[in-house]
């Protein structure tokens, strides 16, 4: 049985989203204020849309505010499916506007050849990143660490930032930042909505096979703080 770490339970996603926009807000700021810089890394999927949303009216100062993704679909960014879309659209907007981004997709053919340079292009991020956050998928990947990927070993297991993945169940070639990635760093959070994620959060905990279920590489560990946000 994996040790339950902070989970925060709200009525309404809008209770969520308002709470944990606050707290983002304030530990950037607070990076900021200590370090010169922060970082931010965001996971796609339709989950963090209206988090993102919220993100962006906050008044930080957002030109030094370093933000990624924690996985990209190996697609153009101005495609449907891209996360750096989502990102540019929903987060990359308002007072957020002036934020640093740099998304994982390059000018490689396949997320195999464009890793390295995908990793290379954080070099300027603040390590620890200060902030990440992550959701899941009824299949307990997180990232794009699919359960059903090859590759899953070795995006648990590499001490590289990115690793290309080629789920099986998902549309696209992928590239996800590394488990080593993920967890060199302050603080994350893990947004979940809906019953059905609940369902899953509560199955993950129940032991710590990761092929199974990849969120376990997360929630397994105690070397990095995961607060869990979820709402019905
Ligand atoms: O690009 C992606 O798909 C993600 O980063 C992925 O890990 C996502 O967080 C989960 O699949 C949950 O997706 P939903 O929010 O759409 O349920």
């Amino acid at each position: 049985m994996i040790k339950e770490s902070v989970f925060k339970s709200f009525e309404i996603p809008a209770d969520l989203e308002a709470k944990l926009a606050d707290k983002i807000a304030i530990e950037l700021q607070d990076a900021i204020d200590k370090r010169g810089k922060a970082s931010l890394v965001v996971s796609g999927g339709s989950t963090p849309l209206k988090l993102f949303n919220l993100l962006s009216t906050k008044g930080i100062d957002w030109s030094d505010v370093y933000i990624t993704l924690a996985d990209e679909r190996w697609v153009e960014p101005d495609e449907k499916d891209s996360n750096e879309r989502l990102v540019r659209e929903h987060l990359l907007q308002n007072r957020a506007a002036n934020a640093k981004f740099r998304g994982l997709k390059n000018m490689y053919a396949t997320p195999e050849l464009g890793a390295a340079m995908a990793g290379d292009s954080l070099a300027n991020f603040p390590r620890p990143f200060d902030v990440v956050v992550l959701g899941m998928g009824t299949d307990g990947h997180t990232c794009s660490w699919f359960p059903c990927s090859q590759e899953l070993q070795h995006a648990l297991s590499t001490t590289d930032v990115c690793a290309a993945v080629n789920p099986t169940t998902a549309p696209h070639a992928r590239i996800t930042l590394s488990r080593d990635a993920i967890l060199n760093s302050r603080q994350i959070y893990l947004h979940l909505v809906g019953e059905s994620k609940l369902t899953v959060y509560r199955q993950a905990l129940e032991n710590d096979d990761v092929t199974q279920m990849p969120i376990r590489a997360v929630l397994a560990q105690r070397k990095t703080p995961v607060d869990v946000f979820y709402s019905a």
